[in-house]
């Protein structure tokens, strides 16, 4: 399959600061790929050094075959970064007409606004826009020139649940074209909405790169809960919390934690066994990391 971006034992420091400690990790075409981590692990240089904006301390950056540091290059690609600044006085149509006059190809104008919920807004001036709209505005204009490439980081952060909504229709669109994504997120439900493969990162490394129900598999643990007035001491819990008389327990061996439970001969009912959402698959393999440092 072909590989649209590439990082080759990368390593970046700002000054003591290891950002990103020996990553390699390839985007092939037509992947949505999330990138996650906590504060700090490296995302953002990441794609920083994919789109040119940084140049690795060593190691190579491939985009699109070339260089991320080619201007021709990069007009294949489009970046949403964390922060953005709009003109407030300029009309929704306009910015997205300003921006596209930068790339060879475009994307119809109606047909991009109306697929990030914007449709009604393209004579409103940004000014005049709530913040949900002008981050989807931002985010729209990474797919104005018709990239074959998309990275955004964190494009949701401060979106209500609507908002978020309709910016992921926007970029699954993108992706059922056969489109590539590269999205940075803190919000693990959007990783698990909307990528099929999902990269770790914590410290500058990656830690995990597989699909998401593979990186669940990997951490292998699983949450047990039940009805109880009260339980004994029971072995491999690594976690437990009671809500509304509800007791969860986590664990990565429910088989031999079942089996310490009836034979403690605590009164119980209502079990449940259920695989952990991303999030707790993440938080961790992200202790174990930090448990090995
Ligand atoms: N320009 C810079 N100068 C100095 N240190 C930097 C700079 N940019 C990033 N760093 C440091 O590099 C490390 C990685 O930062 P980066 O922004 O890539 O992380 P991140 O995973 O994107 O974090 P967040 O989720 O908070 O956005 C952090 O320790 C950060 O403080």
């Amino acid at each position: 399959m072909t590989i649209l971006a590439r990082a080759i034992d990368v390593t970046r420091r700002y000054g003591d600061v290891l950002a990103l400690d020996r990553v390699s990790l390839d985007i092939r075409a037509g992947e949505l790929v999330g990138l996650l981590g906590p504060n700090g692990a490296g995302k953002s240089t990441l794609i920083n050094l994919f789109v040119g904006l940084r140049r690795p301390t060593s190691g190579t950056v491939e985009l699109l075959g070339g260089s991320p540091l080619d201007a021709a290059v990069r007009r294949g690609i489009g970046v949403t970064p964390q922060e953005t600044g709009l003109p407030e006085y300029l009309r929704v149509g306009e910015i997205v007409d300003f921006v596209s006059a930068h790339f060879p190809e475009k994307t119809d104008k109606g047909e991009l606004l109306a697929r990030f919920g914007l449709g009604d807004l393209i004579k409103r001036q940004v000014g005049g826009l709530s913040g949900g709209q002008r981050r989807r505005l931002a985010v729209a204009l990474a797919f104005t020139g018709r990239p074959r490439l998309v990275f955004l980081d964190e494009p949701t952060t401060g979106l209500d649940v609507e908002a978020r909504r309709a910016l992921w229709d926007g970029v699954k669109a993108f992706h059922d074209d056969g489109g590539t994504v590269l999205l940075t997120s803190h919000y693990l439900e959007e990783i698990e909405a909307l990528a099929e493969r999902v990269v770790v990162v914590g410290h500058g490394r990656v830690l995990a790169d597989d699909t998401v129900r593979a990186v669940r598999d990997m951490v292998g643990v699983r949450r047990v809960s039940l009805v109880a007035e009260h339980l004994p001491e029971l072995p491999g819990v690594l976690g437990s919390e009671r809500v509304d008389g509800r007791i969860s327990l986590v664990t990565t061996d429910p088989d031999r934690l079942v089996v310490e439970l009836v034979r403690s001969g605590a009164p119980f009912s209502g079990l449940e066994i259920r695989p952990t959402t991303l999030e707790e698959a993440f938080l961790a393999i992200t202790s174990k990391e930090s448990a090995h440092v």
